[in-house]
């Protein structure tokens, strides 16, 4: 079934600022609001938007894929992603989905994520996190996908915690992180699901530059995002790769293997308990 995006394009003038809709191939026509792209002079921004905390779930999942799809359709240069929603910038996964779930759906779900990393890790196109609140697991994942990442200060933090919820980071996270912080931080953070403040994770490269409010975090992102954009394309996308291609290829050689290896865990009666434990505790916590 169709769906719609909404794609906000930016005149020259900002006064003169006027809303197209793009026509994107969605699964549902609830996918519409989750995703908002925002046209700007030379690049885009792309902002989740699943309140109360942009939980990756499989609409989710499949609405940020289409919607890089759609910039690549559109030849964008680069994007921000960032979120619609206050305080938050992702919750990671949905734990709803991988709890009690159907085998079909679970691996539907657990596929979408592998192309939308595939697709975010391995993009020609320059990207810029805008942090601006929680990123915890996934959401930590997405702006580690991103050329640079832009933190706003405050109580929320970032990192990969799997370990606190009794799953364990598959291995494409723990590359992604070790190509992000190095070996050492990540042995030890990983064991411990740590979850870092924006100064600490400053201090350990896990995000580029902390500013105190969302207004300045958006200048500083633009600025960042339009200094990639100066670089040569093929360039700064080669060296990009440099970096990134064994993780990338590990994972497009390994993809069945790393779907069957989900899928028999995460239905583990243990990892079951667990996740139903964790999902109650976020409930109580109301
Ligand atoms: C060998 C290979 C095996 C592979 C194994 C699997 C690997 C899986 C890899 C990645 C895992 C993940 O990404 S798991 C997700 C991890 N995320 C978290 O632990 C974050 C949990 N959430 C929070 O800590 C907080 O919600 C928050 C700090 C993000 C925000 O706090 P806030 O107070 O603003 O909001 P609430 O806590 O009140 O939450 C509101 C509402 O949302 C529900 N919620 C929160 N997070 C999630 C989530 N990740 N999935 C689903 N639902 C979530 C929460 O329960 C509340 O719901 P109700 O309003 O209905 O109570």
């Amino acid at each position: 079934m169709m769906s719609l995006v909404t794609f906000t394009r930016n005149n020259a003038l900002p006064l003169l600022r006027t809303s197209i809709t793009v026509r994107i191939q969605l699964n549902s026509a609830s996918l519409s609001s989750l995703v908002r792209l925002e046209e700007k002079q030379g690049y885009a921004v792309v902002a989740m938007h699943k309140p109360p905390v942009n939980s990756l779930s499989l609409e989710m999942i499949q609405a940020l894929s289409e919607s890089l799809s759609e910039l690549e359709k559109n030849k964008c240069k680069g994007f921000i992603l960032t979120s619609a929603c206050p305080g938050i910038f992702s919750a990671g996964l949905d734990i709803r989905e991988m709890y009690q779930p159907t085998e079909e759906r679970l691996k539907e779900f657990w596929s979408s994520l592998q192309t939308l990393w595939l697709q975010l890790y391995g993009s020609k196109m320059a990207s810029v996190a805008l942090i601006n609140g929680h990123a915890p697991a996934g959401g930590c994942l997405l702006a580690m996908c991103c050329d640079s990442r832009i933190m706003v200060n405050g109580k929320s933090k970032i990192g990969l915690n799997e370990t606190k919820l009794g799953i364990v980071a598959p291995f494409w996270f723990k590359d992604t992180f070790v190509n992000t912080i190095g070996v050492r931080q990540s042995e030890r953070a990983l064991q411990l699901g740590s979850l870092f403040t924006p100064d600490e994770a400053l201090k350990i490269g896990l995000v580029d530059r902390v500013l105190p409010d969302p207004e300045a975090a958006t200048a500083v992102a633009e600025s960042e995002l339009k200094e990639f954009l100066q670089i040569p394309a093929m360039a700064r996308y080669l060296s990009k790769m440099r970096i990134r291609e064994a993780a990338l290829k590990d994972l497009l050689e390994n993809r069945e293997k790393d779907l069957n290896t989900f899928v028999n865990f995460a239905t583990t009666d243990a990892v079951q308990k667990g996740l139903g434990i964790y999902l109650q505790s976020l409930a109580k916590k109301n």
